[in-house]
């Protein structure tokens, strides 16, 4: 059921109190108890995420970080919870969510994640909101995440787009990943037991759309760039000069044809279109558009639909 608040802005405005989804029924077999949900409406499509794996040391932080730097407007990490320690370095919500195993237990029972996965021993997962506050900022969302992750999310509907990063060489891996000092010479020896695991199923599993070997560092960042569709069009160039309308909803109406139509505190009028959205994400359904219908008289305005 649509739910639109009054005189709210547009992020704000629009609802759906969910009766009998996918998420309401897990829930409901899972709780025991009857339940509805509310959940947000949200304009215009989620852009593809895309998940990253590889065996440890191979250079996905690295990689990544490297994107995130030079295209700060485009993409969005999602940052994972885990249960192991946190790096010198590391800041907890900006590398992981470091977490208590029984609390990250309790959110995976809840269906708060998206996946998760016993790696070296430890517990790393991506919680649905993760990924959703990166598609909520209009970012194209990195999660960097091992395979038995990527499978879970390749049978989730995230149509994501799955990269394996490959080392050169077993021996190279093994430099890189005691060169970078940051775990003990136990964890160093998991690590690698695990990494030729990692590797077989990274390059045989049927996972991975792409598989890029990260030799020479900046040819493989080029690389990934390249199929990513970066290397045309530079960051700068792609900001918008469109505003998003400010829908504060003084009135609704319904069109002959069942239309819902929105009208703003400038008298411009909006058909809202809910033919394509989809559910999904517990608290968020995407896909609904706003198309303008006529210009309440500030022929300066532009429209995000
Ligand atoms: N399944 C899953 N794997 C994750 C997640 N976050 C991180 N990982 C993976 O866990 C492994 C260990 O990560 P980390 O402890 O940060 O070590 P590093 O890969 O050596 O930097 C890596 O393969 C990550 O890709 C997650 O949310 N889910
Ligand atoms: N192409 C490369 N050549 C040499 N060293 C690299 C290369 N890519 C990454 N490294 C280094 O290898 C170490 C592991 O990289 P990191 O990004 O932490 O790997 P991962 O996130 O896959 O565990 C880091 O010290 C990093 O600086």
């Amino acid at each position: 059921m649509l739910v639109i608040r009054r005189d709210a802005a547009l992020e704000d405005s629009l609802w759906f109190l969910e009766f009998n989804t996918k998420f309401v029924r897990d829930q409901r077999q899972a709780l025991d108890a009857e339940v509805v949900a509310w959940s947000k409406g949200v304009i215009g499509e989620d852009l593809k995420p895309v998940v990253i794996s590889g065996p440890s040391g191979v250079g996905k932080g690295t990689l990544i970080s490297k994107l995130m730097e030079d295209f700060p407007t485009k993409f969005g990490f999602s940052v994972s919870h885990t249960t192991r320690a946190p790096r010198q370095k590391e800041q907890n919500g900006v590398h992981y969510h470091f977490s208590e195993r029984s609390a990250m237990e309790k959110d995976i029972k809840d269906g708060k994640f998206l996946e998760f996965a016993l790696v070296h021993d430890n517990l790393y997962g991506t919680s649905v909101e993760a990924v959703e506050v990166v598609a909520d900022a209009g970012k194209r969302c990195i999660l960097d995440i091992d395979v038995q992750g990527a499978r879970q999310v390749r049978a989730s509907p995230l149509g994501a787009t799955f990269i394996f990063i490959r080392p050169p060489s077993f021996a190279e891996l093994e430099n890189r990943l005691r060169a970078r000092g940051t775990e003990t010479e136990e964890q160093v020896q998991k690590r690698l037991r695990n990494a030729k695991a990692e590797i077989e199923q990274g390059l045989s599993s049927g996972i991975f759309d792409h598989i890029l070997e990260n030799d020479d560092l900046e040819e493989c960042y080029r690389n990934l760039k390249k199929l990513l569709g970066l290397d045309v069009i530079p960051d700068v160039c792609r900001t918008s000069q469109a505003t998003k309308p400010h829908l504060s909803m003084n009135h609704l109406e319904e069109n002959e044809d069942g239309r819902v139509v929105v009208v703003d505190h400038k008298n411009n009028k909006f058909a809202l279109d809910v033919s394509c959205i989809r559910g999904g994400a517990p608290g968020r359904t995407r896909g609904l558009k706003l198309h303008p219908l006529s210009n309440g008289g500030d022929q300066t305005d532009q429209f995000i639909i």
